[in-house]
């Protein structure tokens, strides 16, 4: 059994803002709000956000850009900590984004196997069971021999991709862009993916793709501001948020 729960969760980035003359002049009333955050040296990514989801649940989320897709699910992986609120997790989660996250760039592929099965719940017995399919599934071959940091990228999502999908995840952190490498890569890559949509427990997807939303998801939040403007069937919020879209 997992869950994800959130209460009254904040996300505030800090930032560094240099004050431009220009900045007096930007009289613009859809910027004041903003503009007065930045100048304040904060930015609100989400404001009390509270989520419960359980076994079944395939969530999407959808949202204008900045709406603070990306920050949820970077709260929910542990890569930011809340700035407030409370965050509880059961579940191993695997994170299909910001692949780079974790990764010694000193080590070979090997050792990058190793070490981020561990720090994604393997076990040192559990890992070395799943080097070789891993390796495999890759299909990096000497490549994993020498340090990350002369991959191409295409390359090091490869890797980074066939360990996050091999480790048996219970909870699944999907952003829609997974370029992982070459076409034929990708089709294989596309078809792990579905098999692992469909055995998680819980899964999170944000997109901007109405068709996977509908596809892919039973449930949907759309995000504004940083809060949620409407949670429900997928239909349903994606027809609401298209006609927004559009007046
Ligand atoms: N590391 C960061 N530091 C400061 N501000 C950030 C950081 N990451 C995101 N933000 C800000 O937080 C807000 C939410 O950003 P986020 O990336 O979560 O939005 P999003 O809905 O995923 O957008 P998109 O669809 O464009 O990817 C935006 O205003 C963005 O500028």
């Amino acid at each position: 059994m997992s869950y994800i729960q959130l209460e009254n969760v904040n996300l505030i980035y800090q930032i560094r803002r240099e004050t431009k003359i220009k900045d007096y002049f930007i009289k613009s009333k859809a910027n004041y709000e903003t503009n007065n955050m930045l100048n304040q040296g904060k930015l609100h990514a989400l404001k009390d956000f509270s989520l419960s989801l359980k076994d079944g649940d395939r969530l999407g989320v959808i949202g204008h850009n900045g709406a603070g897709k990306s920050s949820l699910l970077k709260l929910i992986a542990g890569i930011y900590p809340p700035t407030s609120g409370n965050i509880s997790i059961d579940g191993r989660v695997a994170c299909l984004f910001e692949l780079a996250t974790g990764f010694e760039m000193e080590a070979t592929g090997w050792d990058n196997i190793y070490l981020r099965g561990l720090m994604l719940g393997e076990t040192p017995k559990s890992i070395r069971q799943k080097i070789q399919e891993i390796a495999d599934f890759s299909e990096l071959g000497d490549y994993l021999n020498i340090p990350v940091k002369y991959y191409s990228s295409g390359m090091f999502i490869r890797l980074a991709f066939s360990i996050s999908t091999a480790i048996e995840p219970e909870i699944l952190l999907l952003d829609e862009v997974v370029a992982a490498g070459d076409a034929g890569f990708l089709e294989k890559a596309n078809r792990r993916l579905k098999e692992l949509m469909g055995k998680v427990n819980i899964m999170i997807y944000v997109t901007h793709s109405i068709d996977s939303l509908k596809n892919f998801c039973n449930k949907c939040i759309w995000l504004e501001r940083g809060q949620i403007k409407m949670m429900g069937d997928p239909e349903e919020v994606a027809q609401k948020y298209l006609v927004s879209m559009k007046s």
